[in-house]
């Protein structure tokens, strides 16, 4: 492969399922070594652009290179160097933890004396040592989660690719992966990830392309991303709720002349650099919120400029 080869590179690259299309013609690159998200809410298209890397669903049309092959005719020899963490845990619950990966790396023809020492150190970095012998049942979910990843490790791949990899899991859970994972990219492993927290977005990724409806509505770096599609902060405003229910979209007009405005169902969001000021001015026109909040702009600040909805639903 020649160095500068992106190692995932799409042009115009498309999704149906029978009359239905959900991924319009995306172009896309990822570069060797960054962490590269996909993030957008459910339905947005993401997983069915991992699949179509992962080489298990073919593309509707358009190109997709992957390491600078061709997935319609090297898919083996693609599948060899990725590591695939699909969004459901599919680890066998027949073997136990050890054997996950024992089992896993043998289909890969690693040998067995290299698959057992790969097998113990991926233990280590996902701190599942002590769970060698364990049942793949008895562990928690993020333990799961971290065999999962664990496993797609074995064949030492070039390109991780991560689907949703801390959904449904909790806090501290998610925050031990997103060290495993920064520690990887640390290491020069490639990761691509789908997500629709833009916590995780922040965190773990160099770059990221915003999803929605199967098209990309944005593409740069976190901070690139929020510069670019929103104010250095956001006051939040929470009002008392009148009778009528009406009552952010009557205090919006109010408030128009601040700085661009979001109104949810449970408060507004005055985009503006400077958020005390907006919170002393609602105050100088008479408005008593009942609970305001001054805070940095976040990529879901970016995902409701750009469509109009939040990220969660
Ligand atoms: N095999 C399929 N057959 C029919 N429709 C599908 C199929 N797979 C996905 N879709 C539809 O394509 C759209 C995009 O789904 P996709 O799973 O790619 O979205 P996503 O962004 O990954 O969302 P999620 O976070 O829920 O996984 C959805 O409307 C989904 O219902």
């Amino acid at each position: 492969m020649i160095v500068s080869e992106p190692m995932i590179r799409a042009r115009g690259l498309r999704k149906s399922f029978g009359g239905f299309e959900a991924v319009k013609g995306i172009d896309v690159d990822v570069r060797r070594g960054e962490a590269f998200g996909f993030l957008g809410p459910n339905g947005a298209g993401k997983s069915s652009t991992m699949r179509m890397i992962a080489t298990v669903s073919p593309a509707t049309a358009g190109e997709l290179r992957i390491l600078g092959l061709d997935p319609a005719t090297d898919g083996p020899a693609i599948r060899a160097r990725l590591g695939v963490c699909p969004q459901e845990d599919t680890l066998d619950n027949e073997l136990n933890v050890f054997d996950n990966l024992y089992v896993y790396g043998r289909y890969f023809g690693i040998d067995k004396a290299t698959v057992r020492e790969r097998a113990e150190e991926l233990l280590e970095f996902v701190q599942l040592t002590d769970k060698r012998k364990a049942k793949v049942e008895e562990l928690s979910g993020g333990m799961k989660r971290r065999l999962s990843i664990a496993r797609s490790l074995v064949n030492r791949p070039d390109l991780l690719l991560l689907d949703e990899p801390t959904t449904g899991l909790d806090p501290q859970a998610r925050h031990v992966l997103w060290d495993q994972l920064f520690r990887l990219k640390q290491a020069g492993v490639t990761l691509v990830m789908t997500t629709h927290y833009m916590d995780e977005a922040e965190q773990l990724c160099d770059r990221l392309v915003v999803m929605d409806k199967g098209v990309i509505a944005a593409e740069g770096s976190p901070r690139e991303l929020i510069e670019e599609h929103s104010t250095r902060e956001v006051a939040e405003l929470r009002f008392g709720v009148s009778d009528d229910g009406n009552t952010h979209e009557l205090l919006a007009g109010k408030l128009e002349d601040l700085g661009r405005l979001e109104v949810l169902p449970d408060r507004i969001l005055v985009y503006s650099a400077d958020g005390e000021e907006v919170i002393a001015k609602t105050h100088e026109r008479g408005l008593e919120p009942v609970a305001v909040l001054v805070r940095r702009s976040t990529l879901e600040d970016v995902f409701l400029k750009l469509t109009g909805r939040t990220l969660v639903d």
